[in-house]
């Protein structure tokens, strides 16, 4: 239930609204008790340390489960609401993977009110992170293809580790899949729109060094340095005074939040309406065995 309302709570509302700012400050000594302690969660690790640090924690590839993504809202709201909370990064707990993107098993042999249950969370997660009023930084420290790159996208800024075999992008269109519009803005967003076009329709993955150079990340360092370098980037964002920051990052996300609010409902139909067809049940079904044979 607590899951369900999180999930129905908008986003915009922090990034876009005042009433943010009162629902903070009644919150506050409540809060400043509260939420200085680590959160124990199963899947998503929150550590209050120098700097805020969620850690994403789904063995063996960090997929993007409903359980997940559940988690990863109400862990994000929790920090949104704490004034000693101004910034969060953003990592996986496991070497190599920052995240496997969405949970291919979630959308496979599933009804449709399970399709439409896990697309409104993978919403949620999106409205959450890329409306959020706290600086995020994602320390990207393995491969990180489709909601994963996503994810990544959402944050402020990105720092990779610099290995040529940890790839990001949004790569939806080698599973025989569609990133939907506001995969599509989050990344025109990002890298601009001639890049993303050819991206999108080869469903390409960018080793660190390319994605680096595309944009698509802003830093690269070594594997041991990607949380020091993100803890150190934290400082310097967090130097800029909060108001000011906040309203600049609304003026630049809120058309293509406000895109997804108003769309919603025919966004979550039009994922069940598509990942219900046999073909496409098909293709998830070959590549999800592909990725097993690998081995
Ligand atoms: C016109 C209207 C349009 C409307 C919109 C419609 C549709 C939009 C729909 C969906 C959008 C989806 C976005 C996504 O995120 S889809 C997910 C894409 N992800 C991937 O392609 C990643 C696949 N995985 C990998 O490439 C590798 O696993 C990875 C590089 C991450 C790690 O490699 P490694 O060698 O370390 O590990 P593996 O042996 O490959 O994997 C271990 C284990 O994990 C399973 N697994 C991997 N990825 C996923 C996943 N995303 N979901 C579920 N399970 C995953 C893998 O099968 C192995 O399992 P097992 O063999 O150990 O049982």
């Amino acid at each position: 239930m607590a899951a369900q309302a999180v999930l129905r709570s908008s986003a915009p509302a922090r990034l876009l609204s005042g009433s943010f700012y009162i629902r903070k400050g009644v919150l506050a000594s409540w809060q400043h008790y509260q939420s200085r302690r680590p959160f124990s969660n199963e899947k998503v690790l929150v550590e209050l340390d120098e700097s805020t640090v969620m850690k994403m924690k789904n063995p063996p590839v960090n997929s993007l489960s409903l359980d997940v993504l559940t988690e990863f809202s109400i862990s994000l709201e929790k920090l949104e609401i704490d004034r000693g909370c101004r910034g969060v990064i953003l990592t996986s707990a496991f070497p190599k993977i920052f995240s496997a993107g969405l949970d291919i098993t979630e959308m496979c042999g599933k009804s449709a009110e399970h399709y439409a249950a896990f697309w409104r969370a993978v919403q949620e997660m999106w409205l959450k992170l890329y409306g959020s009023n706290m600086v995020t930084i994602a320390a990207i420290n393995g491969s990180s293809p489709a909601g994963g790159c996503l994810m990544a996208m959402c944050c402020d800024y990105r720092i990779m580790a610099d290995n040529p075999k940890f790839a990001i992008g949004l790569n939806e269109t080698q599973l025989g899949i569609v990133a939907p519009f506001w995969f599509k803005e989050t990344m025109v967003n990002t890298v601009g729109n001639r890049v993303t076009e050819q991206s999108l329709q080869l469903g390409q993955m960018y080793p660190a060094p390319d994605a680096l150079k595309i944009g698509l990340v802003d830093k690269l360092v070594t594997e041991e340095k990607v949380q020091s370098t993100a803890v150190a980037a934290m400082s310097q964002w967090l130097a800029v005074p909060d108001h000011a920051r906040q309203i600049t990052k609304s003026i630049m996300r809120k058309p293509t939040i406000d895109n997804l609010v108003k769309h919603r409902e025919a966004d979550i139909n039009n994922f069940v309406s598509f990942i219900t067809k046999d073909s496409i049940q098909k293709s998830l079904q070959v590549y999800m065995d592909r990725l097993k044979q690998k081995k």
